[in-house]
C-alpha cells in the first residue's frame, strides 16, 4: 500500500511540472509576490529581451523602503525614491499589479498577500524575501527565492527546486492566558536552535494549532525561517476558510466549491510520515524575549538570561559573552525589569489587526514611561484603516505612542526608521541580529502585548502582571 501523505507532499507534487533528474524538479509557481525591491530583477528581464510569463500571477507592492511618516504620500521623498520609481515603472510596463501607496492593499508583502486573499491553501507561493514563510498559515508551500530565482520566475512562471524533508511540529495541548502564537514559535526556536529546521519543510499541527485563529498561524509560520526552514505550513481548516471567503482575490461562486473541494483534501494523512518529529506541551509556554543577538537566545520573561561561566561547551560560552555583551546585559540577572528605550510594534510577524488590538487593549488607559519612544507600524493600509475604524489609533496616540503609516520600518531599518547606536528596543519583529535595528541597536523579540507591556512599565515586563 502507498504510504500516507503530508499536507506538505500533497501541494509539493501537484505542483511539479517535470522531474529533471538529481532530486531536482521544475515546479510550477501559482503566485509571484514582488516587493520595492525586485525593480532591478524586471529591468534585467527586459535587457535580456525577455517578457514577464505571466503578469496576472504577480502582484507587487512597496514595503521595504518606503517612508511611514504620518501624513506620507505617492511622493513623499526617501532616501529610496529612485528604487520606488523603478519599480513602479516596471510593474506598469509589464502589466503588473502594484499595489502604490495610499490604496488598500498596499502593505508589508506578507500582510498583503494574505490580505487580498492571494495566498490560498494548496499553491505554491514564492517571493524574493526570506518571510514568504509567512503564507504558510493559509496551507500554502511558500518560500523565499534569491534575486536569480525571481528573475527566472519572471521570465517562466516556474522555479527548479529541490524537495526538502518534512518536521511535524505538534504543539499539544492549551495555551494559557498571556501567551501567542510569537511566544510558541521563540520557545520552539529557543528549544531546536536557529539551524533545527534547515533542510526542512516544517507542519505545525496538533491542537494548540488548530486553535489558533489565522493572522495566529501566520506569526507562527513567519518565524519559522529563523530556525532555518524555509518553509512553514498549516493544515487548511474551517478557520482558514472562513478566513478567506469573500477576500478580494480569493474564488468566488462555483470556483469557490470547487477549491474547497481541493483544500478539503490537503492535510496529512494519519499514516504520513515525517523525518523529524516534535512535540512541544503549548501548556508549559510562557511569554517570551530574547535576550541575545539570534532568535533562538530567548528565556521567558521571568527566567534570567544565562551564565556564560555556566557553560561547558568554549564556543557556545563565547556567543554567550559576545550576545551578552553587545546586548549590554549582565550574565545570570534577571530579564524583566531590564530598562527599556523603544518600543515598536510593526513587521509581517505582528502587525496585522488582531496584533494591534492585543496591544492595544494592554495600552488602553495607560500611558508611555518617560523617556520611551513607542511606535505602531500598521503592517498595511487596510490594517492600519481598520485600527482607526476601530478608534486604536487614538488608544494609541492617547497613551503617547506614535502611530505611522505601513511598511516595515524599523523592522529592518532600511528605510531610515531605526533604533539609536547602545539604544535598547524590545520589538514585535523575527529578527534580533547585530544592528538589524540600527548599528548598535539592542532588539529583544517579543509578542505585541509584551511589547506593548515594556513601553507602558519602561522596562521588561511580564504582560500577565501588569
Ligand atoms: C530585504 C529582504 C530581501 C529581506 C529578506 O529576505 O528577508 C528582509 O525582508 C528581511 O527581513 O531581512
Ligand atoms: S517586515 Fe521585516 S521581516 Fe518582514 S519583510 Fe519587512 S523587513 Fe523583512
Amino acid at each position: 500500500m502507498r504510504p500516507g501523505r503530508s499536507l506538505f507532499d500533497k501541494i509539493w507534487d501537484a505542483h511539479v511540472v517535470a522531474e529533471l533528474g538529481g532530486g531536482h524538479s521544475l515546479m510550477h509557481v501559482t503566485r509571484h509576490l514582488m516587493h520595492d525591491g525586485d525593480g532591478v530583477p524586471l529591468q534585467r528581464l527586459t535587457a535580456r529581451g525577455l517578457k514577464v510569463r505571466s503578469p496576472e500571477l504577480t502582484f507587487a507592492t512597496l514595503d521595504h523602503t518606503v517612508s511611514t511618516e504620518p501624513g506620507r504620500t505617492p511622493a513623499t521623498a526617501s532616501a529610496f525614491a529612485a528604487r520606488l520609481a523603478l519599480i513602479r515603472a516596471r510593474a506598469a510596463a509589464a502589466g503588473i499589479r502594484l499595489f502604490d501607496i495610499g490604496e488598500p492593499g498596499q502593505g508589508i508583502v506578507h500582510v498583503i498577500g494574505p490580505e487580498l486573499g492571494l495566498s490560498l491553501p494548496g499553491s505554491l507561493i514564492v517571493c524574493g524575501d526570506s518571510h514568504t514563510c509567512t503564507h504558510g498559515g493559509l496551507g500554502a508551500v511558500a518560500f523565499g527565492i534569491g534575486a536569480s530565482e525571481v528573475l527566472h520566475v519572471l521570465a517562466t512562471q516556474c522555479l527548479v527546486q529541490r524537495k526538502p524533508r518534512r518536521m511535524r511540529v505538534r504543539f499539544e495541548g492549551r495555551r494559557a492566558a498571556g501567551v501567542t502564537a510569537k511566544d510558541m514559535i521563540l520557545h520552539l526556536i529557543g528549544r531546536i536552535g536557529a539551524a533545527g529546521g534547515v533542510g526542512y519543510a516544517v507542519e505545525f499541527a496538533g491542537a494548540a494549532v488548530r486553535a489558533l485563529q489565522i493572522e495566529e498561524r501566520l506569526t507562527l509560520c513567519n518565524l519559522s525561517i529563523e530556525m532555518g526552514a524555509k518553509i512553514g505550513l498549516v493544515a487548511p481548516d474551517e478557520t482558514t476558510f472562513e478566513y478567506l471567503a469573500g477576500r478580494p482575490y480569493a474564488p468566488a461562486g462555483a470556483a469557490w466549491e470547487a477549491a474547497l473541494r481541493y483544500w478539503r483534501g490537503l492535510p496529512s494523512d494519519e499514516d504520513a510520515v515525517f523525518d523529524r518529529e516534535v512535540e512541544i506541551d503549548a501548556g508549559a509556554i510562557a511569554p517570551q524575549i530574547t535576550w541575545g543577538t539570534s532568535p533562538e537566545q530567548v528565556v521567558a520573561v521571568d527566567q534570567r538570561v544565562p551564565d556564560p561561566a555556566a557553560e561547558p561547551d568554549p564556543a557556545r560560552r563565547q556567543a554567550i559573552e559576545a550576545a551578552l555583551d553587545y546586548m549590554g546585559l549582565q550574565p545570570g540577572a534577571p530579564i524583566a525589569g531590564t530598562p527599556v528605550d523603544w518600543v515598536f510594534i510593526g513587521s509581517c510577524a505582528n502587525s496585522r489587526i488582531s496584533d494591534l488590538r492585543a496591544a492595544a487593549a494592554v495600552a488602553r488607559g495607560r500611558r508611555v514611561a518617560e523617556g520611551v519612544h513607542a511606535w505602531v507600524v500598521p503592517g498595511s493600509e487596510a490594517v492600519k484603516r481598520q485600527a482607526e475604524a476601530e478608534g486604536l489609533d487614538r488608544v494609541f496616540k492617547d497613551a503617547g505612542f506614535e502611530w505611522r503609516e505601513p511598511g516595515c520600518s524599523m523592522c529592518l531599518a532600511m528605510n531610515g526608521d531605526r533604533v539609536p547606536r547602545g539604544q535598547r528596543s524590545v520589538s514585535t519583529t523575527n529578527r534580533n541580529f547585530v544592528g538589524r535595528q540600527g548599528p548598535g541597536a539592542r532588539t529583544h523579540l517579543a509578542s505585541p502585548a509584551m511589547a506593548a507591556a515594556a513601553a507602558i512599565s519602561g522596562r521588561i515586563a511580564d504582560v500577565r502582571r501588569l
